[in-house]
């Protein structure tokens, strides 16, 4: 099997570059920092290179949830980490590596909504254009892939791969 590449480094940091802009403009003149929840840990890398980018004051928490063990998916969220940060009266801003069936964001928005922030913002660096449509849909999108596993800057392929430097997909 080959490994293709979906999108190298200036592709993703181009893509990253336009969502901050938006975010960045959108954030703009809010009353109290918002919270950017990093849900890991496929979002390490994209929380990484998207943080220096936006300009406005922020605080940073993780959770940490994961459905997929050796690339399969479980119908159950595990959660192994919530917040610490407070939550209730805040802007939360979600930030996750992908957006497949969707089930994560959407656990962790609803999460965040059951305490009590006052509004939930979703990023993501990757939606997979799958032909089902996902369960949630993210408010700030950086890239696009078709459907099938991607693995790379952050995503796993079996837990490997997280630091490969760009998003690739194996083909025959
Ligand atoms: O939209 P979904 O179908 O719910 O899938 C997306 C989620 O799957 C991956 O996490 P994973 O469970 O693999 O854990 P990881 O972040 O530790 O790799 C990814 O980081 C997203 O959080
Ligand atoms: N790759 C890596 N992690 C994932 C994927 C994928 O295609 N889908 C959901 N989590």
């Amino acid at each position: 099997m080959r490994t293709t590449c979906l999108f190298d480094l200036p592709a993703i940091d181009a893509a990253l570059g336009r969502v901050a802009v938006a975010l960045n403009q959108d954030m703009h003149g809010l009353s109290a920092p918002p919270l950017v929840l990093v849900v890991m840990k496929g979002a390490l890398v994209t929380a990484g290179a998207l943080l220096p980018k936006l300009n406005f004051a922020l605080e940073v928490d993780y959770v940490h949830a994961t459905r997929y063990q050796h690339n399969n998916a479980q119908s159950e969220l595990m959660w192994l980490h919530e917040p610490t940060a407070p939550i209730a009266g805040r802007q939360v801003i979600l930030v996750d590596d992908i957006l497949d069936e969707g089930i994560t964001l959407a656990e962790v928005a609803n999460y965040c909504r059951n305490k009590g922030a006052a509004a939930v913002t979703t990023l993501v660096l990757l939606r997979k254009d799958r032909s089902e449509p996902p369960r949630i849909e993210a408010d700030y999108v950086a890239l696009h892939a078709p459907d099938g596993y991607v693995f790379g800057y952050g995503m796993d392929d079996n837990e490997l791969s997280r630091n490969l430097p760009g998003i690739y997909v194996h083909t025959p």
